[in-house]
């Protein structure tokens, strides 16, 4: 029996990139079980491609994911998922041809379906929508089908990358707020890093492939300096 509890999630030396091109040099933190870690840096450093590497989407040369202590390197994508490992992608993978109830029935993993009043609770506007075909979505919309489908899931650990783009100021209010009820492991790569840290209890920034700073949220949000040096911004006060 694994002695971690289910969600945590161990990340180790990760060494990861596409073919042979290396991104990741080393990556490693851990996130306890309910815990929520921010992933932030400037574009390009590799916030997305940790993602992937968790889910098992790109090469990963050397290193260990272990989520509620089981070792998931070797896994394939699928089994990563039925380990209890939530993925919404930047790419708002919904199929835009289905219905919202057909989507959401997808991302069911063979649980009956009274289970989609579950997202109907979290998202009311998609129980609204839920005839619609997914193409006639709003982002908003679209952004709240694909994590209300992975959420279906029952996911220990959920992946969000970058949730919020593209998004109205509003919306963004509605999605974080919906996240912030949930009862989960979470690691968010977001550009809104003052949400971000809102919603983080801690926050790790990467730079080329590598962590080059993690500590508690709320200290990073009050230290203009580091976010300057790690992200070239400043939060309006
Ligand atoms: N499919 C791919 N094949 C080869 N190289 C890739 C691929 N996807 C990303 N890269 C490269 O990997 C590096 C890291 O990209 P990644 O998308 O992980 O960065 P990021 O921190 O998420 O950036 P952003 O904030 O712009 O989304 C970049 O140099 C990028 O060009």
């Amino acid at each position: 029996m694994p002695a971690e509890p289910a969600g945590a999630l161990e990340v180790s030396d990760l060494h990861a990139g596409y073919g042979r091109t290396q991104i990741l040099d080393g990556v490693s933190f851990t996130i306890p079980a309910g815990g929520r870690l921010a992933l932030l840096g400037r574009n390009g450093v590799g916030k997305t491609t940790t993602l992937a590497t968790l889910v098992g989407q790109t090469t990963r040369h050397g290193g260990s994911i272990r989520l509620g202590g089981v070792e998931l390197g070797g896994l394939s994508s699928s089994a990563r998922a039925a380990a209890g490992l939530g993925y919404v992608p930047q790419t708002r993978d919904i199929f835009k041809s289905l219905t919202v109830e057909e989507n959401l029935g997808a991302g069911l993993k063979g649980r009956p379906r009274r289970a989609l009043e579950e997202a109907y609770e979290l998202f009311p506007r998609l129980g609204e929508r839920r005839r619609n075909g997914g193409g006639e979505l709003s982002g908003g919309e679209q952004q709240m089908l694909s994590v209300a489908r992975a959420l279906l899931g029952r996911p220990t650990a959920l992946l969000l990358d970058e949730p919020l783009e593209g998004l109205a100021p509003v919306v963004c209010d509605t999605l974080m707020a919906a996240l912030s009820r949930l009862e989960m492991t979470v690691l968010l790569v977001e550009q809104q890093v003052d949400r971000a840290l809102d919603f983080a209890d801690r926050v790790v920034f990467l730079d080329r492939g590598r962590v080059v700073h993690s500590g508690p949220a709320g200290t990073a949000k009050a230290d203009a300096a580091l976010l300057e040096r790690h992200l070239g911004v400043a939060l309006a006060k």
